[in-house]
């Protein structure tokens, strides 16, 4: 299983300073939305740049316009782009058909789809999509008695690749691994610990 960093911070010295930090224990730099959104495109270009033999992952959610969005990504040094899994059809083949033509990979991010995930993970796994991000975002992490519980169950369920998201920690991780995901996404766990490198080194020890 491979350990996606969520560069989730606002700002590109942070964003750099924080990749530098983490970048030996970790797979997978990841331009978190509020960085892209803050920043630019540009953002994804020096991380990439700095990071040359990391795959950098741009979450860019997007929801409409795939082809055009997941172009600018690829462009910019993306090996990965995020789509929403809640987009139209329409959306996710345009950014896997961006993705065809850069050699690049797209995920569907599922965040917000809590009805029939599963059925709906199936669904984006046939648009071509390389693998499905199975999500819960920050606003519902901070719901009282969230747990990645049903995250992890909907994976087991679908039989297509997945990744998890959600506040994954080192006491989850290893929960993530056995679930069968391909890679687990932490961003809080490293970003709001005292020491990321350590944070980081963690929880790839308890991924292994
Ligand atoms: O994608 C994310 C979120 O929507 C904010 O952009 C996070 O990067 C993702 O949830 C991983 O972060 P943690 O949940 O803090 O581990």
């Amino acid at each position: 299983m491979k350990l996606q960093v969520a560069l989730d911070v606002v700002d590109l010295p942070a964003a750099l300073r924080l990749a530098h930090q983490v970048a030996e224990h970790v797979d997978i730099l990841e331009l978190g939305t509020p960085l892209v959104k803050s920043v630019g495109i540009g953002a994804v270009s020096a991380i990439k740049a700095a990071h040359p033999d990391k795959l950098v992952f741009a979450d860019l959610k997007t929801a409409d316009a795939g082809e055009l969005e997941a172009a600018m990504a690829f462009e910019a040094g993306a090996d990965l782009v995020t789509v929403m899994g809640a987009a139209d059809d329409d959306t996710v083949r345009g950014a896997v058909a961006a993705g065809r033509k850069y050699g690049k990979e797209v995920v569907a991010d599922m965040i917000t789809v809590v009805e029939d995930r599963v059925a709906r993970i199936r669904e984006v796994a046939k648009l071509g999509v390389a693998f499905v991000e199975i999500h819960a975002g920050l606003d519902e992490q901070a719901r009282p008695g969230y747990t990645i519980d049903t995250l992890l169950e909907d994976g087991r369920q679908a039989g297509v690749p997945f990744s998890i998201a959600g506040g994954i920690k080192t006491d989850t991780i290893a929960a993530v691994r056995d679930a069968g995901a391909t890679v687990a996404v932490a961003g809080g766990a490293i970003y709001n610990a005292p020491n990321p490198t350590t944070a980081a080194q963690q929880l790839k020890k308890h991924a292994a």
